[in-house]
């Protein structure tokens, strides 16, 4: 557990605190996101952890003990530290980069490089790519990279500043997948800085919002923030389609799933098999969705180049947000629903959806008020 209290940093000449008396838990095992506008102080909570800057004012406790006595050295070499370039060495190769904190306490070269290779798997990059220089890689496998040389010397906390602002949407979108499935395994202590809400929602399990000023507005779980933000700052900074961003956190398991009527290959090829809906679902041989066919044209589309393309997938389990995007971006209104092989297991359709949602307010509501509002 890290705890901060009354914590207060000033840079000098400036009047106005970069960070003003923050008092705050952040639990041991868990992701804790700082999430806040530029300037508004978040690096500097990060970085004031492992005592790179000073606090002028207030304390941190790392497991009970005061960070203030602990020698900077010490601190950061139980915390792993990731940032938004992935601070490789250019003229060393990427093993060599792994293995340097490792190296540092004393790990036989051989060793060192052993466990380095091991946590290129653990990233998901080929180990092979062991052999090449930094410059050698992608941007997106740079910071793969960078979490693996975090890790190396295995520390129970990990500062990540805006580790994955420099890559394109996509690599972004993996690699916050890896983070999460690293972090199922590994359980460490993350405190994980960004300036994307939608980055923080997905990732924390809980989310400090810092405004500007350097002052905490609000810390929550991500669900909180969504559905109850506590003042305007947070609601606008939070963003105006945070009630359907808010439909993430909601499970999907009650959606009603549908049969849908499927064309295989050889059944899409052959314009004597009929559409009997208004639509039919063309699947691979293996049952993954492919596109749709519409009653319409049946007699024209035979080829999987000429379906119309299909929305957003629902994979079964997954939210009511995925589910409610599957069927409002598919063309035939029919969201597609697969199993775990990516094999299309029936439809949803979005009126439902929203009778489950308004279901799951009049609940809430009668919880929280005693009757439905
Ligand atoms: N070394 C420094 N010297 C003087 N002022 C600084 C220093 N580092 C940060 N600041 C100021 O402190 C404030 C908070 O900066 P900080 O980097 O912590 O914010 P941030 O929320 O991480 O911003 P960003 O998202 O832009 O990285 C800003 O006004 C910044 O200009």
């Amino acid at each position: 557990m890290i705890r901060f209290r009354g914590v207060t940093k000033s840079y000098g000449d400036t009047e106005s605190a970069a960070v003003e008396n923050l008092s705050l838990d952040i639990a041991r095992g868990a992701i804790t996101v700082f999430v806040g506008p530029s300037g508004c102080g978040k690096t500097t909570s990060l970085r004031m952890i492992n005592r790179m800057v000073e606090p002028t004012s207030g304390t941190i406790h790392v497991d009970g003990k005061d960070a203030a006595g602990i020698t900077p050295s010490a601190l950061r070499r139980s915390m792993g530290y990731v940032m938004q370039s992935s601070g490789l060495l250019p003229h060393r190769s990427v093993l060599d980069n792994i293995a340097t904190v490792p190296r540092l306490n004393g790990v036989p070269r051989k060793q060192a490089r052993e466990r380095a290779a091991e946590l290129l798997d653990v990233v998901g990059l080929d180990p092979a790519m062991g052999k090449r220089y930094p410059a050698q890689l992608s941007g997106g496998q740079q910071q793969r990279v960078g979490v693996a040389r975090a890790l190396a010397a295995d520390p129970p906390v990990l500062l990540m500043d805006e580790p994955f602002s420099a890559v394109d949407p996509v690599v972004r979108s993996e690699l916050q997948q890896e983070l999460l499935r690293l972090q199922r395994d590994l359980a460490k202590t993350i405190v994980f800085v960004t300036h994307d809400i939608d980055e923080a929602t997905i990732l924390g399990d809980k989310v400090a919002v810092f405004a500007v000023g350097g002052r905490l507005a609000q810390y929550d779980s991500p669900e909180g923030i969504l559905r109850a933000p506590v003042d305007d700052f947070v609601a606008g900074f939070v963003g105006r389609d945070r009630g359907f961003r808010h439909l993430g956190f909601q499970p999907g398991a009650g959606v009603p799933v549908h049969p849908v009527q499927t064309l295989d290959p050889a059944e899409l090829a052959d314009p004597a098999v009929p559409v009997q809906g208004g639509w039919a679902l063309a699947v691979d041989d293996g049952g993954r969705p492919l596109g749709w066919v519409p009653a319409s044209s049946r007699e024209t589309v035979t080829s999987p180049g000429q379906l119309v393309p299909g929305g957003s997938l629902h994979r079964r389990g997954e939210s009511l947000r995925s589910a409610l995007d599957a069927a409002l971006s598919s063309p035939s209104g029919l969201g597609v629903v697969v199993d775990d092989n990516g094999a299309a297991a029936g439809i949803v359709r979005a009126g439902e959806i929203f009778e489950l949602i308004e279901a799951a307010r009049l609940r809430r509501g009668k919880a929280l008020h005693g009757s439905a509002v």
